[in-house]
This record gives structure tokens, sequence and C-alpha cells, in this order.
């Protein structure tokens, strides 16, 4: 049920607000602005990967050395995977409570591609146990040996310098407890920035960061963990995502960044990931339930039902996509990632 990729009207939807100066991330309290990127037509001209890039490159590096250490070092990525699948193992040996039985396995991802650019924004939708956290591991070059298919990054299999790129956000975030946001961060820029950085730029990036993500507001408060109370959940979102941009990573890969966020704060998290994309970044995210709002906030969607992809391409073209094979909503204001989560549950 999947449909062919069509690769140039996603450039188009994909990069149609990028602007040539400065991207407003999300409207967090405070301004929230992010360095000038690459116009709309560096993103828009592309015809193929490799031509794509270069020409994004060239057209960047006059306005990057303008702006921030980080963003100088971007380096587009175009990820492309092709028949994506994963088995696991099930049972290997028996214990006190089971007795012995033949080794099994089962398959979790059968047969999923889809490519990604550089300023776009992929969603993974599907319902719980579909697939998505394995897949997006898979991208994010953690699962060698148990995957097939094909999996490339500007045509390129996964590498150190992939490693280096590639940012990802686990949906258990690991943060101290006892440090504030601040002091995480600031740690963290003086840990995985580059050496041939001082310390006060380091520091500077960290405090990039919390403006850029409007957590300036809890800098000084204790990111907390189940023993006490510290910053909200989306701030630790923040936190954690704000942990991975520090490194600048051309490719971004998140777990459920807005699970059990409000709709505001999940609206603001997924715009910070777009004004990410836009600024040159590929950036992947499984997402469980969607609102309507975010929905339309996705460049692709790649929808999974039992590890089988029912849907990969354009966001805007799923309702059309299934019209054309018979499947509507029953009237005409459906949420469409409702709509594709009931088609994946096989309600429809
Ligand atoms: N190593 C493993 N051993 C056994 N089963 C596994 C393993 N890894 C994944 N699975 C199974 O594969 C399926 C897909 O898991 P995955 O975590 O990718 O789903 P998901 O769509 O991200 O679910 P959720 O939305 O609930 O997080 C699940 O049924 C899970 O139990």
């Amino acid at each position: 049920m999947m449909p062919p990729e069509q690769e140039t009207a996603s450039i188009t939807t994909a990069t149609s607000n990028i602007g040539p100066s400065s991207i407003v991330l999300a409207d967090w309290t405070e301004t929230l602005t992010v360095h000038a990127e690459p116009s709309v037509s560096s993103v828009n001209n592309m015809s193929s990967c490799s031509q794509d890039d270069q020409t994004f490159q060239a057209q960047r590096e006059p306005v990057l050395s303008r702006f921030t250490i980080l963003t100088a070092s971007l380096r587009p990525v175009t990820l492309k995977f092709a028949d994506v699948a994963c088995t696991v193992s099930l049972s290997t040996k028996g214990n006190w409570l089971t007795s012995s039985e033949p080794k099994s396995t089962r398959t979790v991802l059968n047969g999923v591609s889809g490519i990604v650019r550089p300023g776009e924004l992929l969603a993974m939708l599907g319902p719980s146990g579909s697939g998505k956290t394995t897949l997006l591991t898979a991208l994010a070059g953690r699962l060698s040996g148990k995957v097939s298919g094909t999996i490339t990054y500007n045509d390129q299999p996964f590498s150190s310098s992939t490693k280096r790129k590639t940012g990802f956000v686990t949906q258990d975030d690991v943060l101290y407890p006892h440090l504030t946001v601040l002091e995480t961060l600031t740690y963290a820029a003086l840990l995985r920035l580059p050496k041939k950085l001082t310390e006060e730029e380091k520091k500077e990036q960290a405090e990039w960061i919390i403006t850029e993500l409007g957590l300036s507001r809890c800098r000084h408060s204790v990111v907390g963990g189940p023993l006490f109370r510290g910053i909200s959940g989306g701030e630790r979102k923040r936190v954690s995502i704000g942990h991975e941009m520090l490194v600048n990573p051309s490719l971004l890969l998140l777990d459920e960044p807005t699970s059990g966020l409000d709709s505001t704060t999940s609206q603001r998290i997924v715009a910070t990931l777009r004004g990410l994309a836009r600024g040159g970044r590929t950036v992947i995210t499984t997402i469980h339930q969607p609102s309507s709002r975010l929905y339309m906030m996705f460049d692709k969607v790649v929808v999974l039902s039992e590890g089988c992809p029912i849907y990969s391409g354009m966001a805007s073209r799923v309702m059309e996509y299934f019209e054309s094979l018979g499947y509507s909503p029953g009237f005409n204001f459906m949420n469409p990632a409702d709509f594709l989560l009931d088609l994946a549950n096989g309600d429809l």
C-alpha cells in the first residue's frame, strides 16, 4: 500500500518557508531566532542528492561565516533507506519458569523505504508496537547487524563521520537530576564541543541553546528526577533536545519528543524541530498521536502497521493517496493523523 516517493513536490513543500536571513524556531516566551540559513532556492532547486548537497553547501558558506560556531560546522545529510527489515530473537533458552523452547524470531520491520533531505522534517506514525522506535534506531545507525536493506547517508553507509553528525534524542532521556539546566548544558558543551573552541566559546554555545529553546526562565532550576521535582516535562524534553543540538547535528533523530506533553508545548517542540530542519538539518521524529496542527508541520510521513509501511511520502498528499485507493474518512474535517492511525490499526 506504500506509494512511490514524489520528491519534486516534497522539496517545494518542505522548504517553502525558508527565509534568507533568520528563522523563528517557535513562539516560546522569549523571541527565538536562529541564524541565517540557506535560501529557499538553494534547496528547492535540488535535482540529485549529491548535487543538492553541493549546491546547498555552496550557497550556505558566505552566510554561515557571520553566525555561530555551531552553524559553521553544519554538513547537510540526505538519508535514504530502502527495503529496511529487522528481525529479533524472541526466546533462546528456558529458565525456572519456562521449559526450554526452540529459538524463535519475529520480524519487527519489513520493507520500509523512504528518503529525507536536508530541510525536511519526517514523522513516523503508527500504533504502539508498530516498529517506529526500531526504525528510528536503525536509521541512527544503532542497530547494525540486526537490520537488512540499505540505509545511506549522502549515498555512503553509516560511518564514524556520520555518527559525529548525528544527534539522537531517546524517549527516556538520561539527565543528571541534581544539575541545573544551565549546568547541564554548560557541562555538555565543555565535554562535547571540539577542543579548538575556548571555554568561553563553549559556554556561549550553551547560553545560545538556552535562548533558542526558550529555557531562560528555568536556567537556574534543577533538572530533577523520580525522587524530587525539578523542571517540567516539556522543559526536560527541551533540555534533551538542546543537549543534542549542542553538537549541531546535521541529522537529528528523536523518539517521541512530545510524549506526555500538552498540545501547546507539543506544538512548540515540533515547531522547534521544523525550525531546525529549515536550518538545513535532516530531522526525523517518531510521534504517537499528533494533532492536525502538528501534522501540518511535517513534510513527510512514514506510517507503520505491524512493522510494514502503509505509506511513505509527502505528508500533504496522504489523504489524496488513500482516497485514490478507496479509503476516506467518514467526515470532512478529520485529523489526517487519526485517519492514518485508524488505517494502521485496521479500523477502516
Ligand atoms: N529486541 C527485541 N526483542 C523482542 N521484541 C522486540 C525487540 N525490539 C523490538 N521488539 C518488538 O518490536 C515491536 C516494535 O517495537 P518498537 O519499540 O519499535 O515499537 P513502537 O512503534 O516504537 O512502539 P511504541 O509506540 O509503543 O514506543 C514491539 O512489538 C516490540 O515488542
